[in-house]
Order: C-alpha cells, then structure tokens, then sequence
C-alpha cells in the first residue's frame, strides 16, 4: 500500500484531514443548544475535540461539520482560540451518516490516498495516544476503528408475543468491544464504501466502520486500543463525569 503524497509532503507521509462531525442535535441530552455547544471545564464540549486534533503532530487538517444555525458561532470558535488547523466549518447532514458523506463531499478534490480520521465532536476527551495509534495503523490497513473490551455481559433482545423484551442471545464477550472515534480510512476506502451503501435503500449505519464492513467485505478494519475516558457525551449527567475524567487527566504542561 502507498503511503505517497498527493499533497507534494516531501517526508512522503499522506495528508491526514480530520473531520469533526457536529450536525446533530442532541436529542437525548435535551436542552436548548446543540449537546456539543454545552460547557466543559470553560472551553465548549466541540473546542475540546477540535482543539485535540488541531493539536495532533499527525493531523494536518481539520474541517468541522455543524449544525447549520451555529456555523458563524463555530467560525467565531475557531478565530478566537487559535484554531489554525481549521480549514472548513461547514454545515452537517440530518443524521450522522449525511453528515460523513458531507464531510466526503468537502474532500472531494482530495487524493485517493490522503487520510481522513472521522471523530464525534461529542467526543471531547479524545487523547492524543487515542488519535497517533489510529493514524499509524492506517499504514497498515485501509480502515481503522478504535475500540474498549465491555465489562458488562452484552445481550441480545427481542420483543415476544405481548411485546415485552426477553432476552434472545449472550453473544460471547471475549469478542465484543464498544466502538469509539476517531475512525480512519483512506480516503479511496470510504469513497468506495460510501458509494456502494448510498445506493442500498436498507442503508442504516451507526458508525462508518460499519459501513466499510458491510459494503466493502475484502477491506481489512483495524481495530486499536481505544480509552474508557473517550466518553460520547449523549445523555444528562454525562457532561459532569467528562469534567471529572478531565480534571484526573495531567496538564499538558506536567505531561512527560
Ligand atoms: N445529523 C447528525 C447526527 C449526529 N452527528 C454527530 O455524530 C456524533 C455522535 O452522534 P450522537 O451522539 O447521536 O449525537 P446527536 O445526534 O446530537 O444525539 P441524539 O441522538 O441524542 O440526538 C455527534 O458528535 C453528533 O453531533 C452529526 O454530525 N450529524
Ligand atoms: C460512532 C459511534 O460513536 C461509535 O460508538 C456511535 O455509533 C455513534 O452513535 P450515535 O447514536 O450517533 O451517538
């Protein structure tokens, strides 16, 4: 596999954009704002996930994917912290997976075999171990997921008859993890995936690994270690524990 640049990098290492999805809305967090615009620890939830990849050696881009209404917030965001990496700010789609190909539309003129790391901006505490593993694995594989073993038993329900849940399977747990972002592809990889699963009326992805996975069946997904602190912000509550997580994690000025 070819790690040349499109982008003349004379070190020969690919363009690694950074696409940070922030189109939802955050529906089950309530609340009047977008969960991603909430405060942590005086920075908004989506400046801590941009910022992480903004301040990451491997990542030479960042565009942002955002809820239409915010985009000139979002721009104000950028310009007022420093964030130079920041090459777009563009509007999301109206679910998660409209907004990945969203952020493939915004690289359309981009190489074939740039890379491309697609991360939730609810996400905040996504650490820069978490993000280098995921671009070195790229040299190796086409996609790559990020992802913690479960401790809980991981079940299987269905409905019976009367429409109570009951439980249908224990799938063994030794082989279940729970998927995070950042998910990296090279950027023909996606391309091709997205393609084929655009044209399928069944289409119904959570993550884009998936989406590989089910349109692409020869492409080799990676999975690296991911991190329990790498909590999605999704419901009430969960902004206190990222601020406890983040008040544990050392400064970057105390870090070896
Ligand atoms: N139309 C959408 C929906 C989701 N996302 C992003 O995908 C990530 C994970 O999605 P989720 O946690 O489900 O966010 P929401 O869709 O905002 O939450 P909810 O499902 O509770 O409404 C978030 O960073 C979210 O902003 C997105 O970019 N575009
Ligand atoms: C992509 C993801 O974060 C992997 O765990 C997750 O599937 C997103 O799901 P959501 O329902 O859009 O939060």
């Amino acid at each position: 596999m070819s790690r040349a640049s499109a982008t003349g990098d004379p070190s020969g290492a690919p363009h690694v954009t950074a696409a940070v999805l922030a189109g939802g809305v955050g529906a089950r967090m309530g609340g009047p704002r977008p969960k991603q615009m909430l405060p942590l620890a005086g920075r908004a939830v989506i400046e801590h996930s941009v910022a992480a990849f903004c301040d990451a050696p491997d990542v030479d881009d960042v565009i942002v994917l955002m809820v239409e209404d915010y985009l000139p917030e979002i721009e104000k965001m950028v310009d007022d912290n420093g964030l130079a990496k920041v090459s777009a700010v563009l509007p999301g789609g109206a679910t998660r997976t409209a907004t990945s190909c969203a952020a493939l539309r915004a690289l359309d003129t981009r190489d074939g075999s740039d890379l491309v790391l697609l991360h939730d901006a609810a996400r905040p505490l996504v650490s820069q171990r978490v993000i280098a593993d995921c671009v070195s694995a790229l040299a190796g594989a086409g996609a790559v997921g990020v992802a913690v073993p479960t401790s809980d038993t991981v079940i299987e329900v269905e409905d019976d008859d009367s429409g109570a849940e009951t439980l249908r399977a224990v799938p063994p747990r030794s082989s279940l993890r729970r998927m995070q972002t950042p998910q990296g592809f090279h950027l023909d990889v996606l391309r091709r995936a997205y393609d084929r699963a655009l044209a399928d009326p069944a289409l119904a992805a959570t993550d884009d690994c998936g989406v590989v996975l089910g349109y692409l069946p020869g492409e080799t997904v990676r999975i690296v270690e991911g991190d329990e602190a790498n909590l999605k912000i999704t419901n009430p509550g969960d902004i206190e524990i990222a601020e406890l997580l983040l008040r544990q994690r050392p400064q970057a000025k105390d870090r070896p």
